[in-house]
């Protein structure tokens, strides 16, 4: 693994705009190697708290640590970021605004043009080197955006909602073009509204709510945590499962039912209660559940 690559910490990061406070005492990692997504509502602090990371902003209280000290602009020059009004030059064709941009991060301009280029030609760009980026759909502006920020073999990812307005295709070159990354032992953090997409590709979640970092931690960690959840399936009818103290039904059709025990009670006994009960009511199947992200997410931007 490179050297100077580290673990990210944000530490009790806030934002405060004249009484509005927008991100509050959020902390959170981004492991070395890893992949993190970023969730939350619009408006919950996302792009507020990356550009805090990325020391675009000045943070009203808390710092960011990066390989456990204060991270410094040295550091932030060898990032690859992806703002959310990301910031390339409409009327520039896009091969010679991506060469300037790596030579202002310390490549040569042959190397610029030589990683540009074929960044370009593997998202589909390679017949649009000279064209100005105005001329490109809005989809393909974002492919010339992901590149920009990968150019320079960067440390860290940092980048606000890269998979928007992005087609399958590109989806998924974006997403081999991290993992790449990743196995370099690369941190990334990415923001997004898409939950299947960070479900599939992220070892770790941060979820925002009005400023606040309502979970964090790897996905394993937070789908084992809340109250555990059954599938029921049997026979007959399975309208029963209602009346079983410690047991709250959250969907039952005619024979089938999703449960969670509560938290409260001695998961235990109440399995025992199940399975014997169930025995008696031709019941086929009694199963855990692990939660989605979706769930998840649900849960604690609900409460
Ligand atoms: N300069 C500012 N002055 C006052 N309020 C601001 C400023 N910048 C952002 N905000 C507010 O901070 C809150 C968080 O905004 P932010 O853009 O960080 O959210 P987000 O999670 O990235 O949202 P989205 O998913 O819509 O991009 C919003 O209510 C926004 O209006």
């Amino acid at each position: 693994m490179n050297s100077r690559i580290g673990r990210i910490e944000a530490v009790g990061l806030t934002k405060v705009y004249g009484d509005k406070t927008v991100v509050s005492d959020a902390s959170f990692t981004v492991e070395p190697g890893s992949m993190t997504g970023f969730l939350g509502a619009n408006g919950a602090g996302k792009t507020t708290t990356m550009r805090m990371m990325m020391g675009l902003l000045e943070p009203t209280a808390g710092q960011v640590l990066y390989s456990g000290r204060p991270m410094t602009a040295e550091d932030r020059a060898s990032f690859g970021y992806m703002p959310e009004e990301r910031g390339l030059y409409p009327k520039q064709p896009i091969l010679n605004q991506l060469i300037y941009l790596g030579q202002l991060r310390g490549l040569s301009a042959a190397e610029a043009r030589d990683i540009a280029t074929g960044h370009l030609t593997a998202l589909g760009l390679g017949d649009r080197l000279k064209d100005k980026l105005e001329s490109l759909s809005l989809g393909n502006q974002q492919r010339v955006q992901i590149v920009a920020s990968l150019l320079h073999t960067p440390t860290a990812l940092i980048l606000d909602e890269p998979f928007s307005g992005l087609d399958p295709k590109a989806v998924d070159t974006m997403v081999s073009m991290m993992h790449e990354l990743m196995r370099k032992g690369v941190p990334i953090l990415f923001s997004s509204h898409q939950l299947d997409l960070v479900d599939r590709l992220c070892d770790r979640v941060v979820i925002l709510h009005e400023g606040q970092v309502k979970a964090t931690g790897s996905a394993t960690e937070l789908r084992g945590s809340g109250a555990p959840r059954f599938r029921y399936s049997a026979g007959a009818d399975a309208g029963w499962l209602r009346e079983v103290p410690g047991v709250r039904v959250l969907d039952v059709e005619g024979t089938e039912a999703l449960l969670e025990i509560a938290p409260a009670a001695d998961l235990e006994s109440v399995r025992t209660t199940i399975l014997s009960e169930g025995m008696q009511r031709q019941m086929h199947e009694f199963a855990r559940v692990l939660p989605t992200l979706g769930d998840i997410y649900r849960g604690v931007t609900s409460q």
